[in-house]
This record gives structure tokens, sequence and C-alpha cells, in this order.
């Protein structure tokens, strides 16, 4: 039985839980519940902390753990990203009250705020930046007006907590995040029940980028069509009864279908339509 480590709070459990149920796999019907097995699939899902999961992935116990790119290198354990899952996406900047900071070497002699403490700590070491780091908990955007420290290191997405806070960001980004699959780093790799984790995980993610997409147009203009819809391999090709008409069919990424419809549309093609893909092994 493969066992799956899953964000049980915050931003990431949501969306993993959806991820999971999207690619076939029982959830957890109540967010109290700490572990459920899918007997159908074989697989143990844990809900745990999602700053422990690297931990938990990283001692062996578990097999497969869902968490934060950010929360895996923050926790310094030995576990490896080994899928991005495109939700979740955030950076992790420092930030500081307008004027005060104006780029990484201003920290020297500064104690900074932080839930990521591993981050921000290997940063500055790397940056030769003499630094005092301080940990909280959360709600880090706070600790500068309370005095607790002259900089925060924290997670930004929209930016509106910096900005409720009156704060700007300072230097370049540490590092961009989004949700990854891990496993214990130098675990086997071939591992058939992971690997049908890896490909449902895919499916799902190609499923969620992709339409399909068919049309009808002249044989005279098949070649430049399938330039505009080359699809994963190759697009399907069919007669229609009319001759010298060809249907056409291939998949292509849900962002541009619109511009690839008018640009089919423009050569001659007609009878264009999208539909949504549920599901997908490349
Ligand atoms: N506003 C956000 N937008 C996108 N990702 C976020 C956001 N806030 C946190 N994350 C991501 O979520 C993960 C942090 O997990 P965590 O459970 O601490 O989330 P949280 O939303 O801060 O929860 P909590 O506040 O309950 O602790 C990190 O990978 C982080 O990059
Ligand atoms: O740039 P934004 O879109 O505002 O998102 C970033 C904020 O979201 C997270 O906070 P969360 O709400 O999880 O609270 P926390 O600080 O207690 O973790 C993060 O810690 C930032 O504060
Ligand atoms: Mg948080």
């Amino acid at each position: 039985m493969l066992r799956i480590a899953v964000p049980n709070k915050g931003s990431l459990s949501g969306p993993a839980a959806e991820m999971l149920h999207e690619a076939g796999y029982q959830q957890r019907r109540e967010s109290k519940e700490l572990r459920i097995v899918d007997p159908t699939n074989e697989v143990e899902f844990f809900y745990l902390r999602p700053r422990d999961i690297a931990i938990y992935v990283a001692s062996g116990q578990l097999d497969i753990g869902l968490t934060g790119r950010d929360l895996l290198i923050d926790s310094g354990a030995e576990a490896e990203e080994i899928l991005a899952l495109g939700f979740a996406r955030s950076t992790f900047r420092y930030a500081g009250k307008p004027g005060t900071i104006s780029g990484l070497a201003d920290l020297a002699g500064k104690t900074v705020a932080t839930s990521y403490e591993g981050i921000v700590a290997a940063h500055l070491a790397d940056n030769g930046i003499d630094a005092s780091v301080v940990h909280l908990d959360g709600a880090v955007e706070t600790a500068i007006q309370l005095g607790v420290a002259q900089v925060i290191a924290d997670v930004v997405e929209t930016g509106t907590s910096l900005r409720n806070a009156g704060l700007e960001v300072v230097g370049e980004p540490i590092m961009q995040s989004e949700a990854v699959v891990i496993r214990r780093t130098g675990a086997d790799g071939d591992d058939p029940k992971v690997q049908q984790f890896l490909r449902r995980l895919q499916g799902v993610l190609v499923a969620r980028t992709y339409v399909m997409m068919d049309y009808d147009c002249r044989v005279e203009q098949l070649e430049k069509a399938v330039a505009l819809t080359p699809g994963l391999e190759s697009p399907t090709v069919s007669p229609l009864h009319n001759e010298g008409w060809v249907a056409v069919r291939a998949m292509v990424p849900a962002k541009e279908a619109q511009r690839i419809m008018d640009d089919l549309y423009d050569i001659g093609a007609r009878a264009i339509l999208t539909t949504a893909i549920h599901a997908c092994r490349l």
C-alpha cells in the first residue's frame, strides 16, 4: 500500500485534496480525519501539518508527500521534489518600511522576522550578510510595526498583505514556490506504485491545461492548419463525406485556444469547437 502525506490545513490543503480527487483517489470527508485508506487504489493518506510533511517523508515512513517547495527547502530534510503541481504559487521575499532598506546589503545588523528560518539563514549566509533572525509562527507583516524586527521575509502572492501593512519588497525574490510532490532523497525512482501515482497527477495537470479541439478544413489548407494545431504526437485527420474536406482533432493549450480558433477560421477552417478533457494519460 502506497503511503502518502497530504497537507491537513492552510493554503495547500484544499487544492491538494481537489487534485487527488480529480486523479481518482478517495479523500477524507471531514477535516478532523487524520488518516484514510483508499482500498480500491491501495493508497493510505495521512493528513499532516504542511511544515512536517518533508520530515515524515525523509524518515522513510511515508513514500510520497505533497507540500510547498519553500517548506521542503526550509525544513532541510533529506527529501527531494519529483513533480511540480502548479498551485499555491508564491514568491518568498524580504520586505521593510518604505525608505528604510533599499537593498540586500542594508540587511546587515538588522533583525529579520520570518516563519522560514531555514531559507532566510541560508540566504543571508550565502550572501555574506550578518543579520539576526527571529522566528514567528505567522502574520509576520505586523512584526515591524510592533518593533520585533526591522525586516520581514515571507510568502508573497498578490502583495495585498504587504500593502495592508504599509511595507514594500526589498531586493529580488529569494525563491519561487508552488505545491510539489516529494520523496525521500535517493528513494527507488522505479517503484511502479509511485510511477502510477505520478502519472495520474500528470494526467490531471494536462487535463487542466489542455482542451480538445475539433474542426473541418479543406485538404489544401491541411498543412497550415496542422501547423497551428500540432497536438502532442500529431493530430488525428479523418476524411469527411464531402470530398476535399477533412476533420482534424488535436489537443491544444487552453490558454491559446481562442487565438488558435481565430487563426484557423482565417485560413478557412469551419465548425471549430473545443471540449474539456476530464482525465488523461500521456
Ligand atoms: N497567499 C498564498 N498564496 C499562495 N501560496 C501560499 C500563500 N500563503 C501560503 N502559501 C503557500 O502555502 C504553503 C504554506 O503552508 P501553510 O499551511 O503554512 O499555509 P498558510 O496558508 O500559511 O496556512 P496557515 O496560515 O494556516 O499556517 C507554502 O508553500 C506557501 O508558499
Ligand atoms: O501576497 P498575499 O496574496 O497577501 O499572500 C501572502 C500572505 O499569505 C500568507 O499568509 P496567511 O494568510 O497564510 O497567514 P499567516 O501569515 O498566518 O501564515 C503569507 O504568510 C502572507 O502573509
Ligand atoms: Mg501561513
